[in-house]
C-alpha cells in the first residue's frame, strides 16, 4: 500500500499526483508534487528514472516541482507517464521501508517458479516436521543439529534471495530477458580464466586452513606433549611430531603463498581482460551509434562509461571476486568439519553469517540509489570540468572564473555529500559485521570452552577448531568492503549497458554501392524532417543537384542548409520523402559505401590530437606524402605548412588548436581533397579564411570539382557566385528561389538583395 507507506514517511497521497506539463516527442515535462521542495527526493526520483529501461535523461526540480524526463525512441511517448508514476510510487515505497528508495523497482509479475514454487514451500515443511522432531525427541547434540541446519538454511535463503533479485533487477533495468547474473555477463568469455583463479583461490583457502590446523596440532603438542592424528603418521614422540610439524608448516606456507601469487595474478588478469573487452566492445559499439544518439548523450557521460565504469567492471573481479571465493570455500570445508568433529559449537561458530549475509543485503538495498546519485553528481562535475576547460578563453574574456569556481565548488560539494552519505552506511556496515563476528568468537570460545571442561568435547578435537571459524569470520570482516564493490560494480554494468542498449546504424537492405560507379545526382523528393522536440527543420523540400556539377545552398541561417547534407550522409533520416542519390534512395545503401562516396567538410571541422600529416591523411591512410603535398597545395594550405618548422610534422594539440581557424579549415579541406569522391559537400569550408586566400582555392577547386558533384553551403555569397546552380533557402527549410548567380540576380529577389547587401559592405 504506497499511500500507507508514504505516510509513515512524511508523504501524503497528495504528492503522488503527477500532470503532464508539455510532452513532445523525445521529452517530456511533469510536474510532480512530490519533489517539491525536496531536493533529495528529486534527486532520488531522478537517480531511479534514469535507471528504467528507455530513459536517458531525468532532471528533477525541488524548486518548481517540475520533472523533465528525455526518453529514447524504444519508448512509447504515452508510456513515459507510466514509468513516471512508477518511479514516484517506488520513491514513497522505498522512503518508507529502507530510509532510500528500492534502487530496484519490484517486479511486477509473479517470480519465477523456481524461487517461489513449489521447491521451498516443500523444504520449509519437511525440514520443520524434521526439526520439530528433532527438538521434541531428539539428544542435545540433535538441538544443535537443527540450530546449525536453521543457519545454514537461512543463509542459504538470504544469499540466493540476493543473487535473484540482482538478476530479476538487471532485467528490468536493462530491459533485456538475459536470465544470466550480471556478473556471469561481465565475465563474459573470459570464463576460462574465471574458472582458473577460483580454483587457485579454492586450493589457496584449503592450504590456509590446513596450515590453521598445523599450528592447532603443534599447540596441541606442546600443551598435551602429542597431537593424536599424527601418531597415525608413525609420529609417536613430541619431539618428531614438532619436527614432522615444522616440515608441514613450511610446506603450508609454501603452498599459501604460491597458490595466492597464483590466483591473484589470475584474478587481476581476469579483471584486465574483462576491462579490456568490455572497453573495446562498448567503444565499438558507440562508433556505430546513430549520430543522434552520440548527439544526444553527452560525450562526458560516455567517456565515463568508457573509463571509470568498464575500469570497475574489472575491478570488481580483481580485488573482491577473490574473497567472495575464499570465504565460500572455506564455508564449504569448515561447515562439515565442524559438524563431523564438534557439531555442539557449530551453530555458534556460524551464527553470525546468515546476520551477516542479510545486513549486507539490506545494505546493498540501502547504498544502491546513494550510487546511482552519487555517480549522476560525479558526471555532472566531470562534464562542466571539461566544459569549463575547453572554454578557458570565453571564460577569461568574460572574467568568470570566479563564477566557474563556484559553479565547480557547488558541483564538488555534492559530490562530497552523496559521497558522504555512502560512505557512512559503508562504515557502519562493516563496524556491524565486525561486532557479528568478534561476538560468534567469544561464544565459539565460551561454548567450546564449556564443553571442553564438562568432557563433551574432547580438547584435542576443539583446539584445531578455535582459529578456523575466525579465520572464516575475520574474512566476513571485509564482506562490507566487498559488497560495496559488488554494488559499485552493478551501478557501472548498469551504465555500460545503458550505452550499449542505445541503437547502432543499420545497414540498407539493398547491394553495395561501387564509389567508381558513382556518377553523383543527388535528389530529394518531398523530404520532411525534424529533430525530435523541434520544428520541422525541412518541409516537403524537393530539389536536384545534378552530377558533375557545383551546386550550392545560401539563405537563412537555420533553414536546413547542414541538414540536407546531414540526410545525405545518412547522419539522419527523412520522416517523409526520400534523399536519392544516382536514384537510389540512400537508406537502401550500405552506410558505408555511402559515405566512402562523399567527401564532407563540416561547418566546425575536427582536427586530431596529431601532425598536419597525419590530420590530412585521416581516412585516406595508405595515401603517399606526395598526394599529400598535392592536396594542401589544392586547399591553399601548403604554403603556411612549408612555413613551418616542422611542416608537416607540426604537432597541431587537441583540435588543432595550434592552428588559426582559417588553418583549419584549409586542413580540413585538404583532407576532402585527397579522399578523392565523386560528391563533396563544403559546409562553410572557407568562411574563415581571407577573401584572397578564399579565390585562390576557388580557382584550384575549379578544376578538383571538374568530374564530380560539388556541393557548396555558404553564406559569403562571393564563395558561390560561379555555381553551376544556386539554392536560396528560407527559413523553415524550404527553398525561395533557384537559378545561377545572374538569373537570380535578375529575378530582384532574396538573392539580389543579399547581394548587394554583401556587395555594399565589402565597398563601404
Ligand atoms: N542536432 C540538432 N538538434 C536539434 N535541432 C537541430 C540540430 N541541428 C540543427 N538543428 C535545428 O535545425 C534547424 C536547421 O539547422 P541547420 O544546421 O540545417 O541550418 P543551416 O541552414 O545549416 O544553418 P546555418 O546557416 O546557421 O549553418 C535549425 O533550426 C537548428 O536549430
Amino acid at each position: 500500500m504506497p499511500s500507507l507507506l508514504g505516510a509513515a514517511a512524511g508523504y501524503r497521497s497528495a504528492d503522488l499526483d503527477v500532470r503532464p506539463r508539455s510532452v513532445i516527442p523525445g521529452r517530456q515535462r511533469w510536474d510532480v508534487k512530490l519533489v517539491l521542495g525536496r531536493p533529495r527526493t528529486a534527486e532520488v526520483l531522478a537517480a531511479v528514472l534514469r535507471r528504467l529501461p528507455g530513459i536517458t535523461e531525468a532532471q528533477a526540480s525541488p524548486v518548481t516541482g517540475g520533472v523533465l524526463v528525455r526518453h529514447d525512441a524504444r519508448v512509447n511517448t504515452a508510456d513515459v507517464g507510466r514509468l513516471l508514476r512508477r518511479a514516484v510510487t517506488l520513491v514513497v515505497e522505498g522512503s518508507a521501508g529502507a530510509g532510500r528508495p528500492a534502487p530496484v523497482p519490484p517486479a511486477a509479475e509473479p517470480a519465477p517458479l523456481a524461487d517461489h514454487g513449489v521447491v521451498t514451500p516443500v523444504l520449509a515443511v519437511g525440514g520443520g516436521v524434521a526439526a520439530g522432531i528433532a527438538l521434541v525427541k531428539g539428544s542435545a547434540l540433535s538441538k544443535q543439529l537443527v540450530a546449525l541446519g536453521g543457519v545454514a538454511a537461512a543463509t542459504a535463503a538470504v544469499v540466493r534471495k540476493a543473487w535473484h533479485r540482482t538478476a530479476d533487477a538487471t532485467r528490468e533495468l536493462t530491459g533485456t530477458e538475459a536470465e544470466r547474473h550480471p556478473l556471469v555477463e561481465i565475465a563474459g568469455p573470459h570464463r576460462r580464466r574465471l574458472y582458473r583463479a577460483s580454483a587457485l583461490s579454492v586450493a589457496c583457502q584449503v592450504s590456509e586452513m590446513a596450515l590453521g590446523t598445523f599450528l592447532g596440532w603443534t599447540a596441541l603438542v606442546l600443551i598435551n606433549g602429542e597431537a593424536a592424528p599424527l601418531v597415525r603418521f608413525g609420529l609417536t614422540t613430541a619431539s618428531a611430531q614438532l619436527w614432522g610439524l615444522a616440515g608441514l608448516v613450511a610446506a603450508a606456507c609454501g603452498a599459501v603463498a604460491g597458490l595466492s601469487y597464483s590466483s591473484n595474478l589470475q584474478w587481476r588478469r581476469l579483471g584486465q581482460d574483462i576491462e579490456h573487452e568490455w572497453r573495446k566492445r562498448t567503444y565499438a559499439h558507440v562508433q556505430h551509434l546513430e549520430l543522434r544518439h552520440l548527439e544526444g548523450e553527452r560525450t562526458t557521460r560516455i567517456a565515463g562509461a568508457l573509463t571509470d565504469d568498464v575500469r570497475q567492471l574489472g575491478a570488481f573481479f580483481a580485488s573482491s571476486a577473490g574473497d567472495v571465493l575464499q570465504l565460500g570455500a572455506s564455508l564449504a570445508l569448515l561447515v562439515p568439519l565442524f559438524l563431523l568433529l564438534a557439531p555442539q559449537i557449530a551453530w555458534i561458530a556460524f551464527l553470525p553469517i546468515p546476520v551477516i549475509a542479510w545486513l549486507s543485503f539490506h545494505y546493498q538495498d540501502k547504498v544502491a540509489a546513494d550510487y546511482a546519485v552519487s555517480g549522476e553528481h560525479r558526471a555532472r562535475l566531470h562534464s562542466q570540468l571539461v566544459n569549463t576547460l575547453e572554454a578557458g578563453a570565453t571564460v577569461k574574456s568574460f572574467c568568470t572564473e570566479d563564477y566557474e569556481a563556484e559553479r565547480i565548488d557547488r558541483l564538488s560539494g555534492s559530490v562530497q555529500e552523496s559521497d558522504h552519505e555512502t560512505d557512512r552506511s559503508t562504515i557502519s556496515h562493516g563496524e556491524v559485521v565486525r561486532v557479528c563476528t568478534t561476538s560468534s568468537m567469544a561464544g565459539t570460545l565460551l561454548i567450546g570452552g564449556r564443553s571442553v571442561l564438562n568432557g563433551s568435547l574432547r580438547f584435542e578435537v576443539f583446539s584445531p577448531l578455535i582459529g578456523l571459524p575466525q579465520m572464516v569470520l575475520l574474512r566476513m570482516n571485509r564482506l562490507g568492503g566487498i559488497v560495496d564493490q559488488y554494488q559499485r560494480t552493478l551501478s557501472a554494468y548498469d551504465r555500460v549497458r545503458r550505452l550499449r542498449a542505445l541503437p547502432a546504424e543499420t545497414d540498407g537492405t539493398g547491394g553495395p554501392l561501387d564509389v567508381e560507379d558513382v556518377r553523383g545526382e543527388i535528389v530529394l523528393d518531398n523530404v520532411s524532417f525534424a529533430y525530435p522536440g523541434r520544428p520541422p527543420a525541412l518541409e516537403d523540400l524537393s530539389l536536384t543537384i545534378p552530377a558533375g556539377q557545383v551546386t550550392a545552398l545560401v539563405g537563412a541561417t537555420g533553414s536546413g542548409k547542414t541538414t540536407i547534407a546531414k540526410l545525405l550522409m545518412r547522419f539522419q533520416d527523412a520522416e517523409f520523402g526520400s534523399v536519392l542519390l544516382d536514384g537510389r534512395d540512400v537508406r537502401d545503401m550500405p552506410r558505408h559505401d555511402l559515405r566512402h562516396a562523399i567527401g564532407f567538410v563540416a561547418q566546425d571541422p575536427f582536427l586530431f590530437d596529431g601532425t598536419i600529416g597525419d590530420n590530412i591523411r585521416y581516412g585516406s591512410f595508405g595515401a603517399s606524402d606526395d598526394a599529400v603535398v598535392e592536396a594542401a597545395m589544392m586547399a591553399e594550405a601548403h604554403t603556411f605548412v612549408a612555413a613551418l618548422p616542422d611542416g608537416y610534422d607540426t604537432v597541431i594539440g587537441e583540435r588543432g588548436a595550434a592552428l588559426s581557424g582559417g588553418q583549419r579549415q584549409r586542413i580540413a579541406l585538404a583532407r576532402a581533397i585527397l579522399k578523392d569522391a565523386p560528391v563533396v559537400i563544403l559546409d562553410e569550408a572557407t568562411s574563415a579564411v581571407d577573401n584572397e586566400t578564399e579565390a585562390a582555392i576557388q580557382r584550384t577547386l575549379r578544376v578538383f570539382a571538374a568530374e564530380r558533384t560539388m556541393v557548396i553551403i555558404a553564406h559569403r555569397l562571393s564563395t558561390v557566385r560561379h555555381a553551376d546552380r544556386i539554392y536560396v533557402m528560407d527559413k523553415g527549410g524550404v527553398v525561395a528561389e533557384q537559378g545561377t548567380h545572374d538569373e537570380l540576380l535578375a529575378q530582384h529577389g532574396l538573392y539580389a538583395s543579399l547581394w548587394q547587401l554583401q556587395a555594399g559592405e565589402l565597398a563601404a
